[in-house]
């Protein structure tokens, strides 16, 4: 199965609210969400999906009401403006990579395989993991390590990767792994997760686009409209949290003349949903799953 979907039901329940409506599903994937969404709608509706992985239009679904984007989501507004869409009732993005990029070992986004560091989601960039490992200076790898990877010993690290490298480029997932092989058991596979996640955050520069999504969702919304975000670690979550609270990433957000912080969204719930047992149990990668869903005001 190419996808999944995480917390399908709860999702699309808080994304639909017209079933005349537009909606945006930035992170199509293997389309289960786009799937359901389209189901709540009329045929006056409409569906704009996103994916920059030239791999998931081959799940494009056949229907008068969806249009597939294979672009970045950091381009929504002037992307929808292409298709003539200025505003719209509702979008979801359900953040991180698709079980297909996982197991597909040769993207190399799996700590499970051996293949060439690569990690892009979109294979026409030039950015790829080869490139920040072997490249990158051994400053710019440690804030990558510390702040993506929320790895302590991130100069360290940084300094063994770029002491390797002079004597041997790393050119696959195993060359990176075997430089860290000298720890414990217990603790290597946790370190792994976080050392590829730094670097899959880097190579496709997540939180950056992640940024520019939620402002561009904001612009495009109509009043009342929903942003439904599903994301997977703590660094997403932070932004998507502050985002729909405040309307900005960091710093202190504006006060009303009463004193009151200006909002941006009225929030569903004020804490995150999470999957249930079941659905984690048939479904691991619904483990670290948090969804936060916005109404603009
Ligand atoms: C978790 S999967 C989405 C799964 C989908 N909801 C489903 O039901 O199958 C995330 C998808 O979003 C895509 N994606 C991630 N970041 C993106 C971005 N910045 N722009 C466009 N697509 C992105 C990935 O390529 C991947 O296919």
């Amino acid at each position: 199965m190419y996808h999944n979907p995480v917390l399908l039901k709860q999702s699309v329940d808080d994304l639909v609210t017209n079933q005349d409506g537009i909606y945006v599903d930035c992170t199509f994937g293997g389309g289960g969400h786009s799937q359901e969404i389209l189901y709540r709608l009329s045929e006056n509706g409409k569906l704009y999906a996103f994916d920059q992985d030239l791999d998931a239009l081959k799940n494009t679904i056949d229907d008068p009401k969806f249009t597939l984007i294979n672009q970045n989501f950091r381009f929504l507004e002037n992307s929808l403006l292409m298709y003539g869409v200025a505003k719209v009732d509702g979008v979801l993005a359900d953040l991180g990579v698709s079980s297909h990029q996982f197991d597909e070992a040769v993207r190399g986004f799996s700590t499970r395989n051996n293949a060439p560091l690569d990690m892009r989601m979109n294979v026409m960039q030039s950015l790829d993991a080869k490139k920040v490992i072997n490249e990158y200076d051994e400053e710019a790898l440690a804030d990558i390590f510390y702040y993506y990877g929320e790895l302590r010993e991130a100069r360290k690290l940084a300094r063994d990767i770029v002491h390797h490298r002079k004597i041997k480029a790393i050119n696959t997932t195993e060359d990176l792994k075997k430089l860290f092989s000298f720890l414990p058991p217990h603790k290597v596979n946790k370190f792994y997760a976080q050392l590829f996640q730094a670097i899959r955050i880097e190579v496709n520069q997540e939180l950056e686009v992640l940024k520019e999504m939620l402002v561009q969702a904001y612009n495009v919304l109509k009043p009342s409209g929903r942003l439904v975000v599903i994301s997977y670690h703590s660094l997403e979550d932070r932004l998507v949290k502050r985002f729909l609270k405040n309307g900005m990433f960091e710093g202190e957000p504006q006060r009303d003349i009463y004193g009151n912080y200006a909002k941006a969204f009225e929030l569903v719930k004020s804490k995150a949903i999470i999957p249930d047992d079941k659905e984690i149990e048939e479904n691991s990668r619904a483990r670290s799953a948090k969804m936060r869903t916005g109404i603009k005001l």
